[in-house]
Order: structure tokens, then C-alpha cells, then sequence
């Protein structure tokens, strides 16, 4: 190249453009902003059941978080909380950063403890102060339809919205929230923002797809929702992705559940059931009887939240130590440890594959 025109190179090596041919007047700077988001720098706090969580964050990225582990203890004589943050970093140097607090709200004692170190961070005078709370339980158990039920979530989504100020609303991150608009109970000092578990399961999809030829030997090749529901909300995401859909229809009889196909072909198809959550086992096992029935090869299952007690995690096993469980006709039960108290206790030997929902937060916060 010549080289009275090399330093006119363009800065990312391209072809310069027409303002900035040999000779004429330098273009005027322009700011280049890298296509890159710019991450935070979060220092991460956790629930005791998510510290396993704030420890990769800090490995995966040590230029962008920071764990700081903290004692979650009771005072023996009341039973009430004695926790000390960042047990054993100087709880100082949080002032001026932004916080992350990994949640976990499977029981009312964990919600009250993790509220009061809530207080004590907003108290100390962070910037920023980001919940991830990748399930939600109380906007899932709850049914109002009597006059005199309370609805828990609401509870919790004011507590949480009256924690102190830090300056601007807490931003609590919620993973494929059973009733969209739990979000709005978030007010006044705490936001919702709404994020979706499937990009990790389409990921774990199709590395499987790379290994395993066919739907005979267990590779996915159609979608089945259980009701309808299920498929508006998360339906457009597979279609995008090519698969067929099996829409089913769900009635519920007291305990039971009563599934049929209302949309769509199994036959000859691996099919993969997917829902936001599990809790007796009944709407997965049903819906996949009625597919097996109907002629799919294979069924597997996802659902987003695993919030099944240990007696019906067990109906799911293949083996067990007691041999398969009565819903033994799943291939594959994918599910997330968005509930690490279900979650992290699942058999790894067995049907149940647990999605880490770590590398999905890192890609999910600012
Ligand atoms: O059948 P189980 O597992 O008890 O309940 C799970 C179902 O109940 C619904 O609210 C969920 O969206 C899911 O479809």
C-alpha cells in the first residue's frame, strides 16, 4: 500500500469512504460507540441457598462481579435473624456500587430474612440495587377467589416496593412469572423487569440436536403446550425456531387433570412438553400419556420452574433406588434451578436435566 495513503486507513481497517479520500481535510471525529453493551460492575450478595450462584458470577467474570458472602445465622434463644453481610469482606466497600441480590423466596422465614438484609443495603448508601428473583412462588400459588383470600404475592411485591430508596426503584428480575401482571403489585421503590428461561432451553436443544440423529433416538422435532395458555405465551418462541406445535387442552377435575390434543400432530415425533411450572406432576403426566397415545415416539418435558415436593419429583425417575416412578414416560425432564430448594436435590444420574440459570443472568443484567 502506498504509503501516503495508509494514514487515511480507516481505524477498523476499512476501505476509506469518500470524505477521507488521499489529500482532502481530516472527517471530523466522530464517537465511536462499541456495539458491545458496557456491563456494570455489580458487588453480589446472595440468599444462603444462591451462593453457589454469586461464587460462579464472581469466576466467570471477575471484572464485573464481586461476591461477597454473608452469614445467615438465628439467635439461638429466639430464633430470629442474625445475619452479618459480607461476613468477610469490610461491608464498607459496598457504598457507591451497584448491587446484585440473588433471591430465593421459597418459604415465608426465607422472604423475612432476606427482607431485612434488603433494608440494611438500601441503608447503605449504594448506587443501584438489583433483585434477581428467577421464581417467584407467591405469584404462583396464589388463587383468589374468595372473598376473604389474601394474595400473598401482593404482600411480598409491597414489601419489596417499600423498601428504602436508593435513588432509584430496585429492579427485581423475574424468570417466566406464572401471572404477567403480578409485575404491576412492583411499585414505588422496586420495579419488575420480566425475562424468559426458553433461550436456555433452545440452547440445551440444540446442542442435543448436533449429537442425536433423529426423533426415534430422542432429538425434540415438535413442541406440545397443555393448554392454551401456555402456547399464546411461549409458542411464537419455537415457531421462530421451525418446530411443529402441539396445542393440548387441560380441564381439571378436583386433583386431576384431564388432557386432549386440540391442535396439531404427534405422530412419529419426539415431542417436548413445555410449561412455566410443575407442582403435582399431573398436568405433565397427563399431557404426555395422551401424546404417547397418539402415536410421539418420545416425550420430554420443560418446564421453567421445578416446585414439586421430593415425593413427586420421584414419580418422574426412570430408575430411582425403588425402580421408575408411576410418570415414568419421559425421556428427558429439562427444567432450570430457578428453585435451587427443588432444584440442586434432583438426581443428576437420572431423567431430570437441571439448566443453570447463571450464564442466562449474566446475559440478562445491564
Ligand atoms: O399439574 P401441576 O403440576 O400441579 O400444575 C402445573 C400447572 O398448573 C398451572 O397453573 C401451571 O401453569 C401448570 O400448567
Amino acid at each position: 500500500m502506498d504509503p501516503a495513503s495508509r494514514k487515511h486507513e480507516h481505524p477498523d481497517g476499512k476501505a476509506p469512504g469518500p470524505s477521507m479520500t488521499p489529500g482532502s481535510d481530516p472527517p471530523l471525529k466522530v464517537r465511536r460507540v462499541s456495539p458491545r453493551k458496557i456491563a456494570k460492575f455489580y458487588n453480589v450478595l446472595a440468599a444462603p441457598l444462591c451462593e453457589r450462584k454469586g461464587r460462579q458470577l464472581e469466576s466467570a467474570e471477575p471484572d464485573r462481579f464481586r461476591f461477597f458472602p454473608s452469614r445467615w445465622e438465628k439467635f439461638s434463644d429466639s430464633g430470629t435473624d442474625r445475619i452479618e453481610l459480607g461476613g468477610f469482606t469490610p461491608f464498607n466497600h459496598i457504598r457507591g456500587s451497584h448491587v446484585l441480590f440473588l433471591a430465593d423466596f421459597h418459604s415465608n422465614d426465607a422472604v423475612l430474612s432476606q427482607v431485612n438484609a434488603l433494608v440494611t443495603l438500601c441503608e447503605s448508601f449504594i448506587l443501584s440495587l438489583t433483585i434477581a428473583l428467577p421464581y417467584y412462588p407467591h405469584g404462583t400459588m396464589e388463587r383468589v377467589e374468595r372473598e376473604g383470600e389474601v394474595a400473598t404475592a401482593s404482600t411480598v411485591a409491597r414489601i419489596i416496593s417499600h423498601l428504602p430508596s436508593c435513588g432509584s426503584p430496585a429492579r427485581v428480575m423475574l424468570y417466566d412469572l406464572h401471572a404477567l401482571q403480578n409485575r404491576y403489585y412492583f411499585h414505588g421503590n422496586a420495579a419488575a423487569s420480566l425475562h424468559s428461561t426458553v433461550p436456555m432451553l433452545l440452547s440445551a436443544l440444540s446442542a442435543d440436536a448436533a449429537r442425536i440423529p433423529d426423533a426415534a433416538s430422542g432429538k425434540v422435532s415438535a413442541i406440545a403446550f397443555p393448554d392454551d395458555g401456555a402456547a399464546k405465551r411461549f409458542g411464537k418462541l419455537f415457531v421462530q425456531e421451525g418446530f411443529p406445535i402441539i396445542i393440548c387442552g387441560k380441564v381439571r377435575d378436583g386433583d386431576k387433570r384431564i388432557v386432549r390434543i386440540m391442535e396439531g400432530e404427534c405422530k412419529d415425533q419426539h415431542v417436548l412438553i413445555v410449561d412455566d411450572l410443575t407442582r403435582s406432576g399431573g398436568t405433565l403426566y397427563q399431557c404426555g400419556k395422551v401424546l404417547r397415545e397418539f402415536g410421539a415416539v418420545g416425550v420430554s418435558a420443560f418446564v421453567a420452574h421445578v416446585a414439586m415436593p421430593p415425593e413427586v419429583c420421584k414419580k418422574f425417575f426412570k430408575k430411582g433406588s425403588h425402580g421408575a416412578g408411576e410418570y415414568a414416560i419421559f425421556d428427558t425432564f429439562y427444567t432450570t434451578d430457578s428453585n435451587p430448594i427443588v432444584a440442586d436435590k434432583l438426581p443428576k444420574d437420572d431423567v431430570f436435566r437441571v439448566l443453570d440459570m447463571v450464564p442466562r443472568l449474566m446475559e440478562d443484567l445491564d
